[in-house]
């Protein structure tokens, strides 16, 4: 059969999916995007929008609860169903049609399907009713197909059908007992939303929770879990899982817990497994190495952007992979070099060492750049400077609880900042300033010069920079 000729074929309209597309329309290229299930992706529809949209409600009861004055008029819990209702609206009930307006709207054509590579330039879609369309591109071919739950081999465990991210997010009843697996950031989360509704939660974490983060910010999402009443237990192994009459037995070195359901929260896979990269000599399944434009080495037409490069996954970084790899073959493709100098407008440099990510809990972290420890394996000397929130005059007019703390990791030979963690109940807004900072290069000096408007939780800059010490007049 005969292919029909484009520019530009992007494998998965996710949010970087489509960020690519509009990138490339932008350029005037002729792109079509192929989507299997929901054109926006895990994001809009089982992963940041709804388990965003469970979080808020829990974050701001607790938050009315440590005011006074505001406490006295919070009367009860959340109203649950009011709570899913509100999260099926930020899913659109999980119909697609807006975004499928949206991408009507930059010129770009969706084809509905399952897309293969089959050699080089081409790609096969397979539509619901088995029907193919063979597409062949002029300039690229994007794989931005992201990743999918990875479920481990725990003896019984297939048997049960435990939930994933997916479920729980779009659960539409509360279990009264819920066991969470894993202690990464898609377990936290969702155990303080389903605690927060109501469920009993038990979370089983084989090492420590949120284990990337700096250990101070680890303790206290562990200390605000416990407060909600989740029972957090860690350097748990477990032997096996059955289902019986009184609910699902998880078998730990420990003895049994018992629940209604079982949420397996234990990392994902980059889904490149079965997009027909082995016809073009890639083995399939892993990770899908790029340069900094996003482009396959070895290759001058195949792309992996977002979860499938395995980066950095989460939705801002690939949406920016996905600005960068739209720029760059949009460039290649006019027959120009992309701008693929560090920092330049066809790269993701800032994948390498300044990666924001905030985890939605109570108390949360919003974290940026290097850890200590990160720092420290990389052979960077660095200075480490540590400050409470309870100093912090705006932090403190928030409620009567602990307000959390803060820390800069700063190069000691450049003197620029090159990591932050800050853990509160209310720190998310703090890490882009800190981004700035390090994409910036900032010297410490500097921000000095930068003055946090009194009295916001912004001040804890000014608490970072006395407790670092200023520099000789
Ligand atoms: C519970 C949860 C909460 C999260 N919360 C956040 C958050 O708050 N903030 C954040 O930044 N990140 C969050 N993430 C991560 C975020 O969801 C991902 O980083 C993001 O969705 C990646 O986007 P993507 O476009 O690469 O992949 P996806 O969103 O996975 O989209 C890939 C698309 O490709 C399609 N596809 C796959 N294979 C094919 C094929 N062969 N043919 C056609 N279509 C195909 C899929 O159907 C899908 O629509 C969360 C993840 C989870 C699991
Ligand atoms: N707010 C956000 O930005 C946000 C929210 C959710 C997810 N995400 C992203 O989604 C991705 C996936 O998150 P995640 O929490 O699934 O992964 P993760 O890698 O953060 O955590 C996985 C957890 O599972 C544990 N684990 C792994 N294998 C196990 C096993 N066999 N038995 C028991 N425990 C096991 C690990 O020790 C770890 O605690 C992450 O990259 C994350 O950044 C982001």
């Amino acid at each position: 059969m005969s292919a029909r000729e484009v520019d530009v074929i992007i494998i998965g309209a996710g949010p970087v999916g489509e960020n690519v597309a509009d990138r490339t329309r932008a350029a005037g290229l002729e792109t079509v995007l192929v989507e299997r299930e929901l054109v926006g992706g895990e994001c809009s529809y089982w992963a940041c929008m709804p388990s965003k949209a469970l979080l808020g409600p829990g974050r701001l009861l607790a938050a009315a609860r440590a005011l006074p004055g505001v406490a006295e008029a919070v009367r009860g819990g959340l109203d649950v169903a009011a709570v899913l209702d509100r999260r099926d609206a930020f899913t659109s009930h999980w119909s697609d049609a807006g975004q499928v307006d949206w991408v009507e709207g930059i010129g770009a054509e969706l084809v509905r399907g399952t897309g293969r590579i089959a050699g080089e330039r081409t790609v096969e879609v397979t539509g619901e009713t088995g029907e193919v369309t063979t597409l062949r591109a002029r300039a690229a071919v994007v794989v931005a197909t992201g990743s999918t739950a990875l479920v481990p081999d725990i003896p019984g465990l297939a048997d049960i059908a435990p939930w994933t991210s997916r479920e729980a997010t779009s659960a539409h009843t509360v279990p009264s007992r819920l066991t969470v697996v894993g202690g990464g950031v898609v377990a936290t989360e969702l155990a303080s939303a389903f605690a927060s509704l109501g469920s009993r939660v038990t979370m089983l974490v084989r090492h420590e929770v949120l284990g990337a983060f700096e250990p101070f910010a680890r303790e206290r999402v562990t200390e605000g879990l416990r407060a909600a009443g989740v029972d957090v237990r860690t350097g748990v192994d477990i032997r096996h899982v059955a289902r019986t009459a009184d609910g699902v037995h998880v078998t730990t070195g420990d003895g049994d817990i018992v629940s209604d359901e079982v949420l397996i929260a234990t990392g994902r896979a980059p889904a490149s497994g079965d997009v027909g990269l082995d016809s073009v000599g890639i083995a399939p399944g892993g990770a899908l190495d790029v340069d900094d434009t996003m482009l396959v080495p070895g290759t001058d037409w195949l792309y992996g952007v977002g979860d499938v490069n395995g980066r950095a996954p989460l939705t801002h970084q690939g949406k920016y992979q996905a600005r960068a790899a739209g720029d760059a073959i949009a460039a290649r493709a006019a027959g120009r070099t992309p701008d693929d100098a560090p920092w330049g407008f066809g790269v993701a440099t800032a994948d390498h060492d300044a990666v924001p990510q905030v985890v939605f809990t109570d108390p949360e972290v919003a974290a940026v750049g290097h850890t200590a420890a990160s720092a420290a394996d990389k052979g960077r000397p660095v200075r480490v400077v540590d400050v409470g929130f309870s100093s912090v005059a705006g932090a403190a007019l928030e409620g009567d609880r602990d307000q959390g703390a803060a820390r800069l990791v700063i190069d000691r030979e450049r003197d620029v900042v090159i990591g932050a963690t800050f853990v509160g109940p209310a720190v998310a807004e703090l890490v882009h300033a800190a981004t700035i900072a390090i994409v910036g290069e900032v010297p410490v000096g500097r921000l000095w010069h930068a003055v946090p408007a009194y009295p916001t939780v912004s001040e804890i800059w000014l608490r970072l920079l006395e407790a670092l010490g200023r520099p000789e007049a």
